[in-house]
């Protein structure tokens, strides 16, 4: 881990998403602030519901209705040529030369999508021809049998059907699909959560191989903070629409600033070590058309004092700063205006 660079491959600002109008919209993302360094592995945790896969529509544009993404930017930097550009404002010419060639998502449930009734190698070649158009055949059937083998499927399997294949198989025929255009980010909305524990681990560390050979930034989205301690660089967890802890993953394993991150923490059993009772956290996430005011996650919070219930917290360094210069919260028990050090969580957790 941490081959990535300091350069920013996608940042994104202020991202806002409402599904539906007025008063009745639900407020899915609210101001989300991210930025995605290339060649990094970043986590995005979150209970069901807080807006990760939201996240992940809306920042490549392939958010559906009635998803609307009502302000913000997400800045593509290619780190192989002098491309910059805004997603949410490129045109649909820009953004299909994009899409698979600088950013490739595997979506939940992806292994589901292989079209049934062509065969494994017909679907990979045709996904190169797209944008592949001066290759020729041999060139691009040399090419999917690479991406097989890559992916720990013998090339001969480009013979296959789908149903021929297991889950396992056909979710890495996804992850080679994905990785046809050599992108420079890959995005995962939980790769391998209709797989057995094995095989998901399996690929998750041959993904982990290929992303250290090839070089792309991953963006991993899981509910298992467990998994992501091991295997990401940085982890963001959402609550309620939001980023409210942004840290890389030794710190966030060491000492998680934000009472919620501390909560999906202890919710997950540990990988290694001693069984343990899981604390986890009381009461359920917020109504997103009815949010409460001040800080989302007051309510199921056991350290919420009364600032908490009036004032928003903003994702921002927390009051040890410089000791931590990657970490953001969005926790007022953080910040060094408002509340006293010594009784902080902080204190707890060092
Ligand atoms: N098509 C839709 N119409 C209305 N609301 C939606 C739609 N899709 C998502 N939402 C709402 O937006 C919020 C964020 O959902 P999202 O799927 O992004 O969360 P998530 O963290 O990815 O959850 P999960 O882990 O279950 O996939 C949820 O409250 C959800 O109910």
């Amino acid at each position: 881990m941490n081959v990535h660079s300091n350069q920013p491959v996608l940042e994104i600002r202020n991202l806002s998403v409402d599904y539906g109008y007025d008063d009745t919209a639900i407020r899915a993302l609210r101001g989300v602030d991210l930025t995605l360094h290339a060649g990094e592995v970043l986590g995005l945790a979150g209970e069901s519901g807080c807006g990760k896969s939201t996240l992940a529509y809306a920042a490549t544009r392939l958010l559906p209705p009635p998803g609307l993404i009502t302000g913000g930017e997400v800045v593509f930097t290619s780190t192989r040529d002098d491309r910059r550009f805004d997603l949410l404002r490129a045109d649909d010419r820009l953004l299909r030369a994009s899409r698979w060639e600088d950013t490739a998502i595997v979506f939940q449930g992806a292994m589901n999508s292989l079209n049934p009734v062509y065969r494994i190698g017909r679907q990979l070649t045709d996904a190169i021809a797209a944008h592949r158009p001066r290759q020729s055949a041999a060139e691009r059937t040399a090419r999917a049998h690479e991406l097989l083998e890559l992916v720990g499927i013998p090339g001969d399997r480009l013979r296959s059907y789908p149903h021929q294949l297991s889950g396992g198989m056909r979710q890495r025929v996804m992850i080679a699909m994905a990785l046809a255009l050599e992108p420079q980010i890959v995005i995962m909305d939980e790769p391998t959560t209709a797989l057995d524990v094995v095989v998901q681990r399996q690929i998750i560390q041959q993904l982990m191989r290929l992303r250290t050979e090839l070089g792309f930034a991953v963006v991993f989205i899981t509910h298992d903070v467990s998994l992501l301690i091991e295997l990401a660089d940085r982890i963001a967890v959402m609550y309620a629409g939001q980023i409210i802890e942004d840290a890389t993953a030794v710190e966030m394993y060491r000492a998680p600033r934000h009472p919620y991150t501390d909560g999906l923490l202890h919710s997950f059993p540990p990988l290694h070590g001693p069984r343990q009772e899981l604390g986890g956290i009381p009461g359920s996430p917020p109504d997103l058309m009815a949010l409460p005011s001040g800080c989302a996650f007051a309510p199921r919070c056991r350290f919420a004092f009364d600032r908490c219930r009036t004032d928003q917290p903003v994702l921002t360094k927390t009051a040890l700063g410089d000791e931590e210069p990657h970490r953001r919260v969005a926790c007022l028990q953080h910040d060094r205006d408002v509340t006293a050090i010594p009784d902080s969580l902080m204190v707890r957790h060092s």
